[in-house]
This record gives structure tokens, C-alpha cells and sequence, in this order.
């Protein structure tokens, strides 16, 4: 028998999959029963040996009949015993050494498939995952570590496991470019190995993530072979995005990866698909369940937090704390103090309901309909549960966490109400930032071991990035604007055909659906933007012939950094990546600002370009200035640049097409990523 997600029994026979792995492939006993088949026991593979092909038989002896012959280099799957030197694959019989018959060597054993080593992570890991998800207070640390360490068990590191799955990404790509099916398996022993991460803890997750990703945005050229890979993909990303409470994220997931999986019925159809057997029996098991249960396993879970109680939502900000850590140290501390410190002045009430943490009714109801004596004060049931969840034996290796359960302590302590309605903004606000980093580990990342730079952002020195022959797109009379304000309006700076041929670019990127949406982001719904990363002088130049009107944009963005340098008398890097952003009718940011005193992201300078816009359709950039706010059209064309940690400004809705290209020019000093 095996459980639905929503906790109800399936028989085992619906799920379309191959009988149960033996008990030792599984988690024991006290985890209820993972909702996905367990992997058939796979046997050894085989590399076809023998030039130019050998024989498939129907029957372990050279009196059966020919039903196939498999190339050289083709590698086979054994499914059964091996019967008289003679082994079973899936199309029927070979011979394994040909001395018998006057031939060398046919068949030899393929090393450690890691194929399968990706089935025997995965399984107990889903069985591990599934069982956070349905007891929410099992989300400790401690769980975390033991995934880890069954991981750890499973390999010498989860280091080597990425640094494999890298490998056997630029492998595959380079596999897939010269149309070579087997590629796909490649793709699948990566997905899975990296998807296998995903639940251990969030930071691997944030890359497996990364991983299924990239393999999505590469996968158009053998689509309908990929299509499995992508909806197990986003399925188990979603899976993973539940247990950390990202509903909105794990909602966008598995809705494209149901939508997906639809597909992969079809293109069951193809017949080569069929012959990975063992893999498209879990795929289709998982999305006949996936169909079944998700929605409303989602929905369960989404109500679970919106009901929860101060006990049950504690562990989700602790668990979101947690694994955010994992990604950004100190962030976690930085934003439970943020609204800690905001909850505690009616000014900073106000603005977490405009940063979109919270809503003005549940402001204005805290401490008034919550009895003190059962949500706050020492010997409350909420100061213990913190207690308990802060012990020894649930709170994670390292500062960050403590410093959040402390800080948590003394503000539970402290009052009499309005706990749970800030744990509630604390929830949403964690929420945020994590999406925030995954975003930003997605995006920044078409990333995982293809740049030149290990797939990370590198923040070079202005020089390195600078184009002498543009005209400067700041005069030495905007400079005193900018030290008195804060900020500075250019306009008239960059040719028009060129500002016109950016705006189409992005236009058509828009269209052609290249840039991600944030729907269901608290802070900037409806925006839709991509991170542009051109850290390889080849990707630079391919975009330069492809989009001459943005290349035109960045470079003479990315000059910016030396002349702004120079004048302002900063030490500034550049991250070689722009965002690229569209606000499409009733999209709006929230007021915010680009970077919390430098410890989120060390930016120091925002430069922005706008490339389309229509009057009178709203999309205004609001900024807040020590003398007042100021409205900005985006004038297609106009260039704004402010100073990120100082000017909080916002995007007022948007009734028209606004687009806008955007550069951060960082402090020289590092942020925890070192980059
Ligand atoms: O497009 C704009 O005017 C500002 C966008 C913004 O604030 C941001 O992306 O952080
Ligand atoms: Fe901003």
C-alpha cells in the first residue's frame, strides 16, 4: 500500500509501477510510506563491446531467435539473472563473453551505474520529505542532518555529488548538441542525483533547483525526450518548495510541471521512450499521483499555515530561518530583527503593511484580539515551544540560528500580544527573502559549471568592463545632484534607435516568454524579469549581435562603474549581469529598498534605463527622499541612478508595457558568497 499526499491510502497498483525495491532500499519503519514507487532493483549495465554489434536473442542460447542487435558502445540494462553466461535486458537475451563461439569479449559490466545510486537516494529521501510535510513539527534540524547523513552514506560528499552532476551536465549538453539520445540518460542521472540533494536542505535544494533548471532551458532541442526529466524536475522542486512553506513557489512548480506531465503521456507515444522502462514507470506513477494529489495537497498546506497556530507557525519561521541560513549567513538574523524592530513603532508598522509583510487590518488587530496570557509572556505555551524547538538536539550547527531563537525569546518574553500576527509577517517576510535567493540562484545561474567562472557572479573592477569608445552617459553636472539628493533624473544620454532597438529586444524576449514571472511574490506581483549574466566575453558578443540594442545599454551601464567611481570617490565593483524587467498591466513593486545596509547583496549604486513606456499608464518610479518623494516617469530612453542602501522607492502600478533594464553596481566589499 502505498499514501497519497493528502494522507489517503492508494492502492499500490494505480501508481503503474514496478514492483517494491527490497525493504533495505527504503527507510524503515516509523516514516509513513513514500507516495512514490520505489525504484526496481536495477542489476548491473553492460557496455556493448563487440564491433560491429551483438545479437539479441529470445531465448539464454544461440538456438533463439534473433529479436535485435545493439551497437557498439550501446550500454544495456541487465533485468534479470544471468542464466548460463547469457543475461536478460529488457528486448530479451545476450551473451555476455563470446570465447564459446570464437569472439572476444560481447558485454562489459558498466561501473557503479550512478543511475541507480540517484533511485537509492532518492526514495528515502522522498520518504523522509513526505513525512516533514505531513507532520509539520518534524521539520527539525535534526531531520535534516539525518537526510544528510543518509546522503552522506550514500556518497563521499555532497560536494562530489554536485560537482559529478556538474560534469555530467557539460557532458550532456555537449551530447544533446550533437543529437546523441543517449544524453538523455546522462540528463536523468543529474536530475535525479541533484534532485536527490534537493531534500536535504535548502541551500542543496536552492541548486538542484539550478540544475533541473537548466536542463529545462537547454532541453528544446530534444524536447519530447526531456519532457519526463522536466516534469519530475519542477515536480520535486515543488515537492521540496512545500516542505520549506514556498507555497506560491511550490504552486507555479508543480502547476508546470502537471501541465508537463501531460505531455510526457504523449509523448510516451514515441517509442524510444519506452526503452528506459524502469524510469518512465516512476515518472508516470508519480504524475498519476501528482494529478491526484498535489493540488490539494497544496491547498492543505497552504490552509495549514494560514490557520496555524503559534506553535506549528514558530517551527515554519525557525525551519524557514533555518535553511535560509544555509544559503546567505546572517540574513535570517538581519530580517527577524528588521521586523522585529519595525513591529515595535507605529512608523514601522506601517511600513512592513506597504513592504507588503503585512496587512493594515492585521496591524491595527494585533494585541487587541489575541488573550496576552496565551500567546506571549514567559511560561506561555509560545515561549516554551520556542524553548523546546531551541534545544540542543533541534537547533542547527552554527550562530545564525541561535541568534534568531534568542532574539525570537526576548520578544515572546517581552509581550503581552500581537505574537502570532508577527510570526505570521515573520513567515511571509522569510518566505520572500528565500524565494528571493532561489530566484537569484536560478537565475544568476544558467550558472552550474558552464561559466568560466564556476557559474558564479564575479564582481570585476570597473576597467574590466568598460567600453572607452562610448560617449558617458552622466555629465560632471549630475554628480553634485546625485551626492546632495541621493539620486539623479538623466535624460537625452543614449542614441534613440539604440534605446527603440533595446525596447524591441525585450519586447520579444517578453513575448517569447524568456523572462520569469513573479506572480505571487508579496512584493513585486505581476513583474516579469530575467538576470542577464555576461561574465564570458562569448556570451557578451553573441548578445551583442543578437540584441545590439541592449548590449548597447549594458556597455555604456557598465561604464558607468569607472566614471561613478571616480567622482563619487567609492571603491565599486561590477557583477557582469543586468536584470532585465518588464511590468506588464497591473504589475507594481512595492516600496523597498535594493539593499538592506549592504548585507543582503553589498550594492551600492542603482542604475536604471527605461526602454518603453506609454504616458499616462502609470508604472511611475516613486522614490523617497529626505525632502519628499518624487515621481519619475520612465521615459523611454531616461536613465535614473541612486544610491541602493539609502533611497526607498517603489513601482507604482503599472496600466500599460513598462520596460526597464537594470545594473547594480556593488561596494567592493564582498558579500557571504565571496563574490
Ligand atoms: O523599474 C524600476 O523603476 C525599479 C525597479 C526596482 O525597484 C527593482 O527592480 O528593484
Ligand atoms: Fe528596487
Amino acid at each position: 500500500m502505498a499514501y497519497s499526499l493528502s494522507g489517503t491510502a492508494l492502492p499500490h497498483t494505480a501508481c503503474l509501477s514496478p514492483p517494491p525495491a527490497p525493504a533495505s532500499a527504503r527507510t524503515t519503519a516509523h516514516h509513513p510510506a513514500s507516495p512514490y514507487p520505489a525504484p526496481t532493483a536495477r542489476q548491473q549495465s553492460h557496455r556493448v563491446v563487440h564491433y560491429p554489434f551483438v545479437y539479441v536473442r529470445s531465448k539464454p542460447n544461440h538456438a533463439g531467435e534473433v529479436v535485435g542487435r545493439l551497437r557498439v558502445g550501446t550500454v544495456v540494462q541487465q533485468v534479470g539473472e544471468m542464466v548460463d553466461g547469457w543475461i536478460r535486458v529488457h528486448e530479451g537475451w545476450m551473451l555476455v563473453d563470446g570465447k564459446r563461439v570464437g569472439l572476444g569479449k560481447l558485454l562489459q559490466p558498466e561501473p557503479a551505474p550512478s543511475d541507480m545510486t540517484g533511485y537509492r537516494m532518492l526514495a528515502p529521501l522522498y520518504d523522509m520529505a513526505y513525512a516533514r510535510l505531513t507532520q509539520p513539527t518534524l521539520r527539525s534540524p535534526a531531520l535534516v542532518r539525518a537526510a544528510r547523513s543518509y546522503f552522506d552514506g550514500q556518497r563521499a560528499s555532497l560536494e562530489g555529488a554536485r560537482a559529478e552532476a556538474v560534469a555530467l551536465l557539460r557532458t550532456s549538453l555537449g551530447l544533446l548538441r550533437a543529437e546523441d539520445f543517449e544524453a538523455r540518460a546522462k540528463l536523468e542521472v543529474l536530475v535525479l542525483s541533484a534532485l536527490a540533494q534537493c531534500h536535504c536542505h535548502l541551500g542543496e535544494w536552492g541548486r538542484a533547483l539550478v540544475s533541473a533548471v537548466l536542463c529545462i532551458d537547454r532541453s528544446s532541442r530534444a524536447e519530447h525526450l526531456l519532457h519526463p526529466l522536466v516534469w519530475h524536475a519542477h515536480e520535486s522542486a515543488g515537492l521540496a518548495a512545500c516542505k520549506l512553506g514556498l507555497l506560491a513557489m511550490a504552486e507555479r512548480l508543480l502547476s508546470r510541471g502537471q501541465l508537463i506531465g501531460e505531455r510526457v503521456a504523449a509523448a510516451l507515444q514515441l517509442s524510444e521512450l519506452r526503452a528506459d522502462g524502469a524510469f518512465l514507470d516512476c515518472a508516470l506513477a508519480a504524475i498519476a499521483l501528482g494529478k491526484k494529489n498535489f493540488d490539494a495537497h497544496v491547498q492543505g498546506v497552504a490552509s495549514r499555515l494560514e490557520a496555524m497556530e503559534g506553535e506549528s507557525l514558530l517551527g515554519e519561521v525557525l525551519c524557514l530561518c533555518d535553511g535560509l541560513e544555509q544559503i546567505s549567513p546572517g540574513k535570517p538574523s538581519y530580517w527577524v530583527d528588521h521586523v522585529l524592530s519595525a513591529w515595535r513603532t507605529a512608523r514601522g508598522r506601517t511600513r512592513l503593511v506597504e513592504m507588503g509583510f503585512s496587512t493594515a487590518a492585521e496591524t491595527a488587530a494585533a494585541g487587541l484580539d489575541e488573550p496576552a496570557a496565551a500567546e506571549g509572556g514567559a511560561g506561555c505555551p509560545l515561549s516554551s515551544a520556542l524553548q523546546r524547538l531551541s534545544s540542543s538536539d533541534a537547533a542547527p550547527a552554527g550562530g545564525g540560528g541561535a541568534d534568531v531563537r534568542s532574539m525570537l525569546a526576548a520578544f515572546v518574553d517581552g509581550r503581552s500580544g500581537g505574537t502570532r500576527a508577527v510570526l505570521r509577517i515573520l513567515h511571509r517576510a522569510l518566505s520572500y527573502v528565500c524565494e528571493k535567493d532561489v530566484d537569484m540562484l536560478v537565475s544568476s545561474s544558467i550558472m552550474l559549471g558552464v561559466g568560466e567562472t564556476g557559474g558564479r557572479y564575479h564582481c570585476v573592477a570597473p576597467t574590466r568592463v568598460a567600453t572607452p569608445s562610448l560617449p558617458p552617459l552622466v555629465h560632471p553636472s549630475d554628480i553634485p545632484t546625485l551626492r546632495r539628493t541621493r539620486m539623479v533624473v538623466c535624460d537625452d544620454r543614449l542614441p534613440a534607435d539604440m534605446v527603440a532597438a533595446a525596447a524591441r529586444e525585450l519586447a520579444t524576449m517578453d513575448d517569447n516568454g524568456s523572462l520569469s514571472s513573479s506572480d505571487g511574490q508579496p512584493c513585486n506581483p505581476g513583474e516579469r524579469s530575467r538576470d542577464m549574466p555576461l561574465w564570458e566575453r562569448a556570451v557578451m558578443e553573441e548578445f551583442a549581435q543578437q540584441q545590439p540594442g541592449l548590449a548597447y545599454c549594458v556597455r555604456s551601464a557598465f561604464n558607468l562603474a569607472g566614471l561613478l567611481e571616480r567622482e563619487l570617490e567609492l571603491e565599486l565593483r561590477v557583477p557582469q549581469t543586468v536584470l532585465l524587467a518588464s511590468y506588464p498591466p497591473q504589475a507594481y513593486y512595492r516600496r523597498h529598498l535594493d539593499s538592506y545596509a549592504g548585507k543582503d547583496i553589498p550594492r551600492m549604486l542603482t542604475v536604471l534605463i527605461y526602454l518603453a513606456w506609454e504616458p499616462r499608464t502609470g508604472g511611475q518610479l516613486r522614490c523617497h527622499l529626505a525632502s519628499g518623494s518624487v515621481d519619475v516617469e520612465p521615459l523611454p530612453g531616461r536613465l535614473v541612478i541612486f544610491y541602493s542602501q539609502e533611497v526607498e522607492h517603489e513601482v507604482l502600478p503599472s496600466r500599460g508595457r513598462r520596460l526597464a533594464l537594470t545594473l547594480w553596481i556593488w561596494d567592493v566589499k564582498k558579500d557571504d558568497k565571496g563574490r
